[in-house]
């Protein structure tokens, strides 16, 4: 087990994160943006702007200085939003050592480069630390019930077994179980696609759809999800797991899904200025729409729910004709054998 592990940011995640592993023993440096933010938890042992009414064991360590977190610990977690994870990482770079392991905890595909995190971490870190030693944490976790600690599953991703399985037992616990997985890519475009689909079904339960309908969101999600992943190297397996249709489904049922509030709010007739207005916390999912359907394009790959949320949030198309659009298109096979042996 990694004896200490230091997570940047203090937000939703970050914070449950830290109060988890915390509270199973680990030793946790908390690092926070700004400094009265950082004064404010290590003085209330709260972090009400971002985890309300939870409490922050008093060993968990909270610093706003980035010198003081990165000597902390050899595992550096990183819970900054996924457009600003490339500036941030950048201001980390002087103080990588070639020891470190650095995981993303942020699930998103980079807008200009369409670059995901892992692929990010690497172009701003390597050669100073080996592409080896990156990897990502994703899964079915809602930040709320992790740190309550509420029984959840997630799973650990990097290139090298080796790094996969440190990373997962430094994370494990008898409340958050965590496999390991050497599919990178199949992970990252799983975790990070799902929340385009949130938003479609949050924008379902908006319209009042019902439950049909989010069922086909899922499942046909998952399957356009899983035609780009396979189109950038994934394994088809990756989208059955914990970072495929377990993420999917947690964040389209989920009260929690900040993603699937959103869609809900449009689907009930707000602007996604609006919306977004009414937002404190990231919703991914917004940007990586963008990101998604871009990737698509450029593979030449059929996303037809992506696109419809596309459409609404970016060119003011209803709801109504989107979903008019999707279930009038030509009639389509579902999982032919030809097809599916094609698959890797
Ligand atoms: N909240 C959740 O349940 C889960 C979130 N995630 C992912 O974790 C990432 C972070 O999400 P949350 O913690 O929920 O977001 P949040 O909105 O609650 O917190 C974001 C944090 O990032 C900090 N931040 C913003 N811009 C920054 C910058 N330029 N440099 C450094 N720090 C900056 C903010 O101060 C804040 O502490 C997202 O990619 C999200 O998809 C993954 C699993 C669960
Ligand atoms: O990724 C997450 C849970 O696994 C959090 O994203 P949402 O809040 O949009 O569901």
């Amino acid at each position: 087990m990694s004896a200490s592990i230091t997570i940047y940011g203090a937000g939703s995640w970050g914070t449950a994160l830290a109060v988890h592993l915390a509270q199973s023993g680990r030793s946790v440096t908390l690092w926070a943006r700004r400094s009265d933010q950082a004064r404010a938890i290590r003085e209330n042992r709260y972090n009400d702007e971002y985890l309300p009414g939870i409490e922050i064991p008093a060993d968990v360590r909270v610093t706003s200085d980035l010198k003081e977190a990165a000597q902390a610990s050899n595992l550096w977690a990183l819970a900054v939003p996924s457009q600003q994870l490339r500036s941030f990482v950048m201001s980390l770079k002087p103080l990588i050592r070639p020891d470190i392991v650095v995981v993303s905890l942020a699930k998103g595909i980079e807008n200009d480069s369409l670059m995901t995190m892992s692929q990010v971490l690497e172009d701003v870190l390597v050669p100073q630390l080996d592409r080896s030693r990156i990897g990502v944490l994703y899964g079915p976790s809602h930040a709320e019930e992790v740190a309550e600690g509420r029984p959840t599953t997630v799973v650990a991703a990097a290139h090298s077994p080796a790094v996969a399985e440190e990373i997962q037992e430094a994370f494990m616990t008898d409340r958050l179980r965590v496999y390991a997985n050497t599919d990178v890519i199949g992970v990252e475009i799983g975790g990070s696609a799902k929340n385009v689909l949130a938003i479609a079904a949050g924008i379902s339960d908006g319209v009042g759809y019902g439950d049909n309908a989010k069922a086909a969101l899922v499942t046909r999600g998952i399957a356009e999800i899983k035609r780009l992943g396979l189109a950038l190297g994934a394994k088809s397996m990756t989208f059955a797991g914990l970072a495929g249709i377990g993420d999917l489904v947690v964040t389209c049922m989920s009260q929690h899904s900040r993603n699937r509030g959103l869609g809900e709010q449009i689907g009930a007739g707000k602007k996604l200025e609006e919306a977004l207005a009414d937002m404190h916390m990231v919703a991914e999912g917004v940007k990586t729409t963008q990101s998604i359907h871009d990737l698509a394009q450029r593979h030449h790959i059929e996303m037809p729910i992506t696109e419809a949320v596309y459409e609404v949030l970016f060119n003011d198309r209803r709801p109504h004709e989107m979903m008019e659009k999707l279930m009038t298109r030509s009639a389509k096979r579902e999982n032919w054998l030809p097809e599916v042996l094609q698959e890797r």
